[in-house]
């Protein structure tokens, strides 16, 4: 059957798999945790890459293309950095039947490849500040059930390696950049997401603090890392022994970031947005924003609809809009609709006969399926500004809907419910890793267990003596806690 069978409320998970495969965004290969991405996704990668990509060349980044392949001495030059990843590491052994000397790693993140160089490059303050970014795949072979975009070996990503001569400017653009990735979810996939700073716990142990941007997917009632933004501090220059000569002619180590967002981002919009007809994408990311259907009727000549169509489409791309029309002949219209809601075009123009005869075509938003009539002449700045509230209007429903699922609490069987009712948690912490430790342990089930999301940026004002809901210390923060991906 062409169309989706499974209700998102029935089985999300199933209902996931149909959407992005019925939808033409994701096709399965025959080697495991790895996916085709089609061009009804990949299309949406590249807005999102054009986007990015102009952002951080506006404030000064480049960039480079740095090699597939880690040798194993650069990839395990410091063992702690990389023990607890060692599984996940994929290696090249042979070619041809010809086992290779060394085995040949292939990149899993880049700062073993980057930074040996970055050594070489940097010496004095006038090499700084060195700023590149790469657009490229990565292989994680992971061992959690793999799912579409969400957690797959290989994923495509960009990934920033900065360095400065002073913690500061570092401290600068670890904003900046988490910026950038708020806009991705909020202004781009109409995503609501929490900016906040990962728990010595939680954050990037080879980094001195890791900034987040938290998603949070309702109907399984979990968190999912939506970007990071880490500073590394002097630790990986220390590692890599990046020194620099300062303006008074002293030895010193850079201070770093590194920054990336994966193609997870798009299938955490499928899951935000899409519903029991299939996707539902947001005009600012949607490949077509609106498709014109031309309503033939027997004995009515159709040459007039087809004409009318595509007048009403030349009309709509001089407005900027990205259009297509269907007037495949071997569909009938109804079957049309349903194939395009499918794949989640916000705007649909329906052209008939009595349309033409009143110089007016029907417009159907996909998010609420409301119609309204609109004369010939509006129709393109009616588009535009239907398009606008359809983004508006799903970015709105998604953060009223995430807003729902925070809960607030002081105490820990309050704590336990909320999680228990599939809610994401904000409760006073006393910010000690044996208690987060402590409260996984506790939390432990089949469903997985809790842990901290995030400090929120934006906190709520915490009086005096506030207690932590979990170890009754003193509450030093609100922490934001729940299960995630
Ligand atoms: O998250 C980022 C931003 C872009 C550059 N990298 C950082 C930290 C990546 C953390 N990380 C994450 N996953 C890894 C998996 C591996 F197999 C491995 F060898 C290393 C890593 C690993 O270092
Ligand atoms: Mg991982």
């Amino acid at each position: 059957k062409l169309g989706m069978t499974i209700k998102k409320n029935d089985n999300f998970g199933d209902w996931y798999s149909e959407v992005v495969v019925k939808s033409g965004m994701i096709e399965y290969y025959d080697v495991s945790g790895c996916y085709i991405l089609r061009p009804w996704s990949y299309a949406i990668w590249e807005i999102l890459k054009d986007f990015f990509d102009a952002e951080i060349k506006k404030i000064g980044i480049q960039n480079s293309y740095f090699p597939l392949f880690v040798s194993e001495q650069a990839l395990t030059k410091e063992k702690d950095h990389i023990e607890g990843f060692a599984p996940e590491v994929a290696w090249v052994t042979k070619s041809g039947n010809t086992d290779l000397e060394v085995p040949i790693a292939i990149r899993p993140t880049s700062e073993t490849v980057m930074y040996p160089v970055f050594a070489k490059w940097i010496r004095g303050h006038r090499d700084l500040p060195l700023r590149l970014n790469q657009w490229c795949n990565v292989v994680r072979w992971e061992f959690k059930h793999p799912t579409p975009f969400i957690r797959s070996r290989e994923f495509l990503w960009q990934e920033g390696h900065t360095a400065f001569a002073t913690k500061k400017e570092a401290d600068v653009e670890v904003e900046t950049v988490l910026e950038l990735y708020r806009r991705i979810y909020e202004d781009y996939l109409a995503v609501p997401v929490v900016k906040g700073i990962k728990s010595e716990v939680e954050k990037f142990a080879g980094g001195l603090y890791t900034t987040t941007v938290e998603a949070f997917i309702p109907n399984t009632g979990r968190g999912i890392q939506g970007a990071t933004s880490h500073c590394l501090g002097q630790n990986f220059s220390k590692m890599f022994e990046i020194h620099f000569e300062d303006e008074k002619g002293e030895r010193a180590l850079v201070w770093q970031n590194s920054w990336a967002f994966t193609t997870r981002v798009i299938g955490v919009m499928v899951m935000i947005h899409g519903d029991d007809k299939g996707l539902v994408l947001p005009p600012r990311v949607a490949t077509v924003q609106v498709v014109v259907i031309p309503v033939p009727y027997k004995n009515v000549d159709s040459s007039v609809m087809l004409d009318a169509c595509h007048e009403v489409s030349q009309k709509l791309e001089s407005a900027g809009l990205r259009v297509k029309e269907d007037t495949r002949d071997n569909y009938p219209p109804g079957w049309k609709y349903s194939d395009w809601e499918l794949k989640g075009v916000p705007l649909r123009i329906e052209i008939g006969p009595k349309d033409i005869e009143n110089k007016q075509v029907r417009m159907v938003r996909r998010d609420n399926f409301e119609k309204e009539d609109v004369p010939l002449d509006n129709v393109a700045e009616r588009a535009v500004a239907l398009l606008d509230e359809i983004q508006a209007s799903l970015f709105k429903k998604a953060k009223e809907e995430r807003d729902l699922c925070i809960k607030e609490v002081l105490k820990w069987d309050d704590f336990i419910m909320a999680l228990n009712d599939k809610k994401m948690v904000l409760a006073p912490w006393c910010d000690d890793v044996e208690v987060e430790e402590d409260v996984k342990k506790r939390t432990k089930g089949d469903t997985g267990a809790a842990k901290t999301l995030c400090m929120p940026f934006e906190q709520p004002d915490l009086p005096e003596g506030t207690l932590c809901f979990a170890s009754g210390k003193p509450a030093k923060r609100w922490a934001l806690w729940g299960r995630s991906y």
